[in-house]
């Protein structure tokens, strides 16, 4: 079934019982909110299209709705939280005023952690918006009605006050992710491929389109949310069991223990204060190469610890040699400039990057698109050493001059395969041949992934010394095993059928759901509603500060369902995520690898479900029973089956053309990988139809 057809599944049949999401707040009558009228709001909504239809609108249930097996406990208490969560609540700007372009009072952004308490606190702040007039948004400067945060595609929505209501905004301008690619980032313009930067799409204002005036809440500055961390799991210590392969020349040896590195101590310090006591796998080797001032491809498992090896041996350096960005110089020179695909992703290594610095004199800064970039200016001049950023930002930024490169001593690409394929290799060839950015012998250039394929560790060597060292942890490409996968085959009627059904079992344990498309995010995340279930979606077409919301309510469980497309697949570190839901499977077997790995992760255990659907999915059968015989997990036969039965020779059926890069490719161009294909063999990898 495509798009079309969901689509018109939901619309039709329902059309004269959705209400809006947010009406139904206004107008529910009952604890339960099940009785409520239309409302006229949802008119003008209706006209603009059925995507659009699906988001604003929410079914009437009637109170003695059949919950299937869940009890009537277990429902109301998804129900309560249902109806404060992500679609559609009277929260989020409640607590927004701005006032000389500060905020006053952050809201839940997702990118901090927080306590439940926290959470709970913000439910209550947050849900003030219709209290507030229009005119707190005129205070900021650029922030007009007309083409701010709720600019003239969402009138109806900001004149009835409700926050963070469901919606789509395929095509629409300001603050959308503008996604690109299988992960993201930062395309305004058209298509896919068609990279613009932010200042030609819409943020400077070169070319037309609303201006983006979302100003993200600063995070906490108390050194208990800085420091704040969750637990390492049961299996933390069978990491160390897990083999390594260092390959290129005179590799400095690994180190045992934190006190090996020779860190000052400040930042001995702060590890401690992170809860780190014993290096992971990935650390082991990671650091003492990078101390060794040696360039570095790096593959490990999701969860296990990269980011800390790449920030942690930067941080000694900087330390060690000091740094000469200053205060309030208009143009700033980091010394280290990190690029991850999405904005989610690279605010949480800024935010592990202040945690690992606190207390020294390296500043840290993070830009990203979606965001007003005034902002990110303004966060930049005040100083800044490391510069943690998206690509598309990061050249607008560039391009205002006001970030000199010739100060950059380390560049690293965090999910570095996804940094160098056809979606973001064009920019990352922009900015190592921006001027004054030091040579690739001049600067140190660190990647980091769980997955490597082939052909982009060949595209590696145009931004690495040739003599780069690289590290494998376990199976390049492989899953982590402390996630337990399952894999169902459900056509694709049955899904949301069996989705229901998983979730009601799941009860309030934190779980990610998976979809290819942002439509479906949508449509999916509201169908969910309807079932009572509490869930919030987080995709591309989002607005930043929803994105931010939405991540925010999941993390601290207020939403304990959230619905992403692949714009969540990568690096995202969030406490508590029990489950994984592959409701669509994903086009390469390298995206299933990082989605199903957020949970599973520092030695904690997670499950992974995943929907097969025989009708699209069979080329990732192969990859698939490779992956999960490579984690020790069941293979189903009717999977083998299929797998054998779509056998074709030189051809593992994965998009990217091969199932893993298993090993450094310079060890032979005639390497195998893991699947026994040579991916010279392979196909060129699928023009990406999925990238939504
Ligand atoms: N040595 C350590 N001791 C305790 N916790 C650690 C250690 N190293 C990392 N962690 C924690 O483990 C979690 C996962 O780390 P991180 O996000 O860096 O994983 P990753 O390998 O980058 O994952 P992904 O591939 O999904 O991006 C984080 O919460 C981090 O703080």
């Amino acid at each position: 079934m495509g798009d079309e057809d969901w689509e018109a599944e939901i619309i039709k049949p329902h059309m004269s019982s959705y209400v809006p999401v947010f009406e139904k707040e206004r107008y529910s009558s009952g604890a339960n909110g099940d009785t409520f009228n239309r409302t006229p709001a949802s008119s003008s909504e209706m006209d603009d299209g059925p995507s659009r239809r699906d988001h604003f609108m929410r079914s009437g249930f009637a109170s003695g709705k059949s919950l299937g097996n869940r009890d009537a406990g277990e429902s109301s208490k998804r129900e309560n939280t249902s109806t404060m969560g992500g679609f559609g609540v009277g929260k989020s700007f409640g607590n927004r005023g701005f006032s000389n372009n500060k905020f006053e009072e952050g809201d839940s952004s997702g990118f901090w952690r927080q306590s439940s308490n926290d959470c709970e606190d913000n439910q209550t702040r947050n849900r003030g918006f219709s209290k507030r007039g229009d005119s707190e948004y005129e205070q900021d400067e650029g922030m007009q009605r007309a083409g701010g945060l709720f600019g003239s595609r969402r009138p109806t929505l900001s004149g009835a006050g409700n926050g963070d209501t469901y919606q789509s905004r395929s095509g629409s301008g300001s603050g959308r992710g503008g996604y690109k690619g299988l992960n993201e980032e930062v395309i305004t313009g058209s298509g896919k491929n068609s990279w613009k930067s932010e200042a030609e799409g819409g943020e400077s204002g070169d070319t037309q389109g609303p201006k983006v005036t979302y100003i993200p809440p600063p995070p906490p500055e108390d050194e208990d949310s800085i420091f704040a961390h969750y637990q390492t799991g049961i299996n933390f210590d069978k990491y160390d069991t897990i083999l390594v392969e260092v390959s290129g020349h005179d590799a400095p040896p690994a180190i045992l223990t934190f006190e090996e590195a020779n860190l000052c101590q400040t930042l001995n310090n702060n590890i401690a204060k992170a809860g780190y006591t014993k290096l992971t796998p990935v650390q082991k080797y990671s650091i003492p190469i990078i101390l060794a001032g040696r360039d570095l491809m790096a593959c490990a498992q999701t969860g296990s610890g990269k980011t800390a090896a790449f920030l942690l041996p930067i941080l000694a350096h900087m330390m060690r040699d000091g740094i000469t960005a200053s205060r309030f110089k208009d143009l700033q020179e980091p010394e280290c400039i990190i690029v991850a695909p999405t904005r989610e992703l690279i605010n949480q290594i800024y935010l592990e990057a202040r945690k690992f610095s606190f207390g020294t004199c390296v500043r840290a800064v993070v830009i990203y698109g979606g965001t007003q970039l005034g902002h990110s200016i303004r966060q930049i001049v005040q100083g800044c050493n490391i510069l943690c950023a998206t690509p598309g930002r990061l050249m607008d930024i560039i391009g205002k001059e006001k970030i000199g490169l010739r100060q950059v001593k380390y560049l690293v690409l965090d999910e570095a395969d996804r940094m160098l394929d056809m979606g973001f290799g064009p920019e990352m060839r922009k900015l190592i041949s921006c001027p004054g950015m030091p040579s690739k012998e001049q600067r140190q250039t660190l990647m980091f992934s769980a997955t490597f394929p082939e052909e982009i560790q060949k595209l590696a060597g145009e931004f690495l010394k040739s003599d780069y060292l690289f590290v494998a942890v376990g199976q390049v490409g492989g899953a982590c095993r402390d996630v337990q996968q399952t894999i169902l085959q459900v056509g694709q009627y049955s899904k949301r059928e069996k989705l229901v059904e998983i979730l009601r079992n799941i009860g309030d344990e934190r779980t990610m759901v998976f979809v290819e498309t942002k439509k479906k995010a949508d449509f999916i995340a509201t169908f969910l509603c309807q079932e009572k279930i509490s869930t919030t979606s987080i995709h591309g077409d989002r607005e930043q500060r929803e994105r931010e919301q939405a991540l925010g309510d999941f993390r601290c469980g207020k939403c304990p369902v959230l619905v992403a497309t692949s714009v969540a697949a990568r690096g995202l570190d969030i406490e508590n995520v029990q489950h994984v839901i592959n409701f669509d499977l994903p086009s390469t077997i390298d995206e299933y690898v990082h989605r199903i790995g957020r949970t599973g992760r520092c030695g904690n255990t997670g499950r992974a479900i995943s929907f097969f659907d025989p009708e699209s999915d069979n080329h990732l059968a192969q990859p698939l029973v490779k992956v999960l015989s490579d984690a020790q997990q069941d293979v189903p036969a009717w999977l083998e089956e299929i797998a054998f039965s779509t056998y074709v020779p030189g051809f593992s059926g994965s998009a990217r053309g091969n199932v893993f890069a298993s090993v450094d490719t310079r060890k032979g161009k005639n390497t195998l990988n893991t699947a026994g294909f040579s991916s010279s063999q392979a196909p060129n990898p699928v023009d990406d139809e999925s990238w939504d």
